[in-house]
């Protein structure tokens, strides 16, 4: 067996290499022609899986070691009989504790409490769920709105959207839909940007096209934290200025996480192959603990992971791409032993 893997999937050779040949391309470049010989295909969101990639191939199975699908034509795969499988809420922790840090450090610069402040979520699912949590345990005020939740579960405990806006930070944690009952391309823009003000915090960590950035670009608030952007690496420079933090789309790319993706991935395929799976897979990451003596949130956070430092590389947008390939190794809070008590997992999540 051939497998065409992302050279930006975590632990390929150690994870993969047991299904058979294993070769590796960067994931903007795997094309048809490079599939011609493969069986499965292995990838993270830089590959646009579908007929134009995959007709005349013989890909009988396609694992995505990310939360996102909007690199994926599902029903291209489904109606081809093509095996496919993501690693949904593989990397939610790891952007819940990227929001937070933000959030720790906005609160340090600007002076306020972050127990007198409100957080509107906007998607409230793997990633709205774990940041809600978290963000309660800090004092926090929640405000979550997600329609397709709320038809399926009622409306308790949701809000509409205008009422998230309202919050003092509004952040976006939904895929990037253009169809549907809940289209989310530009789920802010035009018709509801006039809700935030320069007081609000607005944060985009989960896809660029979700808030309108030719609008944002034009619009005070009070901080903008941007790891997700129209135009991958491609990103807006007049917004990357405006921001309090710029990322290269990294909010889940803890080890963790990239690690959980590929994982999740292997489990998948072993299913598929009906092979019993290798125990060692499960224990790659062993991190001892660290201990962290830090006694504030924010100084605790900055010791775990400066984002800053990421903002920093991408003041020169040209990095974009080849920094987030080359992330630093970034560990997820229960690595650590910290003086300051962190809002930890709920284990009831997971
Ligand atoms: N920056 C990063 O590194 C990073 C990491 C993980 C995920 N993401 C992005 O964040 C998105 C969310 O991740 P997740 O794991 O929480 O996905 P998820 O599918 O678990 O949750 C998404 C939630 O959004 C809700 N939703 C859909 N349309 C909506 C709308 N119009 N308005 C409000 N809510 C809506 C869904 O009902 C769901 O509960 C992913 O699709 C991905 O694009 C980015
Ligand atoms: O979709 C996701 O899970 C995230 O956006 C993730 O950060 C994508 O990772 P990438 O494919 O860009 O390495």
């Amino acid at each position: 067996m051939k497998l065409m893997i992302d050279d930006a999937v975590w632990g390929f050779n150690k994870i993969f290499s047991e299904f058979g040949e294993v070769v590796t391309l960067p994931g903007r470049e795997i094309n048809r022609e490079s599939l011609l010989d493969c069986d499965m295909l292995i990838v993270r969101s830089r590959t646009q899986v579908n007929q134009e990639l995959l007709e005349g191939t013989k890909i009988s199975f396609v694992g995505s070691t990310v939360a996102g699908l909007d690199h994926i034509d599902e029903s291209y795969l489904y109606k081809n009989n093509i095996a496919f499988s993501s690693a949904q809420g593989c990397n939610a922790n790891a952007v819940a504790e990227y929001v937070i840090s933000a959030l720790a450090n906005l609160a340090h610069d600007y002076c306020f409490k972050l127990a007198e402040k409100s957080l509107g979520i906007i998607g409230v699912g793997n990633v709205g769920r774990r940041l809600d949590f978290k963000a309660k345990q800090l004092g926090m005020t929640t405000l979550l709105n997600d329609p397709p939740r709320e038809e399926k579960e009622g409306a308790d405990g949701f809000v509409s959207i205008e009422n998230a806006l309202s919050a003092d930070i509004v952040t976006f944690h939904t895929p990037l839909t253009n169809n549907g009952p809940y289209p989310t391309h530009n789920l802010l823009g035009s018709q509801n940007f006039n809700l935030i003000t320069q007081d609000t915090i607005l944060i985009n960590a989960a896809r660029g096209g979700i808030i309108d950035e030719a609008i944002w670009e034009t619009i005070n608030t009070k901080a903008n934290i941007i790891d997700c952007w129209e135009n991958e690496p491609n990103i807006n420079p007049t917004l990357q200025k405006s921001a309090y933090w710029s990322t290269p789309h990294i909010a889940g790319h803890s080890i963790d996480a990239k690690f959980m993706g590929s994982f999740m991935i292997y489990k998948e395929l072993c299913k598929f192959i009906q092979k019993p799976m290798n125990s060692e897979i499960e224990t790659l990451i062993n991190r001892e603990s660290m201990v962290i003596e830090e006694k504030t949130l924010h100084a605790t956070l900055n010791s775990i992971y400066s984002f800053k430092d990421d903002d920093e590389v991408i003041s020169d947008i040209s990095k974009f791409e080849d920094y987030r390939r080359n992330y630093p190794e970034r560990f997820e809070w229960h690595h650590f032993k910290t003086q300051f008590d962190l809002p930890r997992k709920n284990i009831n999540q997971y």
